[in-house]
């Protein structure tokens, strides 16, 4: 940086159905603000995720993430794609977010299962214009970003845990626990509400 110039605040935005929020996301967020230098990392739990199907309400989703996010001076949590309503995608997610922090360079954090698929997101090539796309590794997922644009794609290696929500829905379901995987005070969560406990153990319908 020049003399003088000012250092424009690096916000990542790490979205997610989160139903239940695991140490899996929590690590790749912690690892990609340490190794891209960001001011902080806005968590942003879908409203209606349009590929796939949330077993628990946005606003159960949305509290599991503060709790899961609460100890990190860094990390906070976006209402945006909740209020927004209807089906969620990430052009919109990012249009707010770029609305409240017109000053932030963005990054959108995202797992290698979820990179696999971006280009059938909706106006993917506008996406590229609002952040720069970071693709973590996520074990059993091969991190390619072959095919998407060099400049605005990055990728990281991260500590591999192999944890999934599906997973933890079904390991309550079946009576399992979730110590370790999920934050402490998620389990307790998930325990007091009675998530996941349904006919479906924890599967989407
Ligand atoms: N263990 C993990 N390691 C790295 N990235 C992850 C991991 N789990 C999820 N992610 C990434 O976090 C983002 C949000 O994931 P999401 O909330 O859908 O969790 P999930 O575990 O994939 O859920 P589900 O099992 O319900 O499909 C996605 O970009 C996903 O790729
Ligand atoms: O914009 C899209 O078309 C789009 C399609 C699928 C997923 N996404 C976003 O990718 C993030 C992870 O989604 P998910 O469904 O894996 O939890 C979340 O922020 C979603 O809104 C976005």
């Amino acid at each position: 940086m020049t003399e003088g110039a000012v250092r424009r605040p690096r916000v990542g935005v790490m979205g997610g159905t989160f139903d239940p929020i695991h140490h899996g996301h929590l690590v790749a967020a912690s690892e990609v603000q340490q190794s891209f230098d960001l001011d902080e990392v806005i968590f942003v739990p879908t409203g209606q995720p349009w590929m796939k199907e949330a077993v628990s309400s946005a606003e159960r989703r949305y509290e599991m993430t503060v709790i899961a996010t609460a100890s990190n001076p860094r990390f906070s949590v976006s209402r945006v794609d909740i209020e927004r309503g209807g089906p969620t995608f990430t052009i919109d997610t990012l249009r707010d977010i770029r609305r409240d922090r017109s000053d932030a360079e963005l990054f959108f954090i995202s797992g290698a299962d979820a990179v696999a698929q971006i280009l059938d997101w909706k106006d993917v090539t506008e996406l590229w214009e609002l952040a720069h796309f970071v693709a973590v590794s996520r074990p059993g997922h091969p991190l390619s970003i072959r095919g998407l644009p060099e400049q605005r794609v990055s990728s990281l290696e991260v500590p591999a845990l192999s944890i999934s929500s599906t997973d933890c829905r079904q390991r309550v379901g079946r009576g399992f626990p979730v110590w370790y995987l999920v934050p402490d005070g998620v389990v307790q969560y998930i325990s007091k509400h009675h998530l996941y406990r349904g006919p479906a153990i924890g599967d989407r319908a």
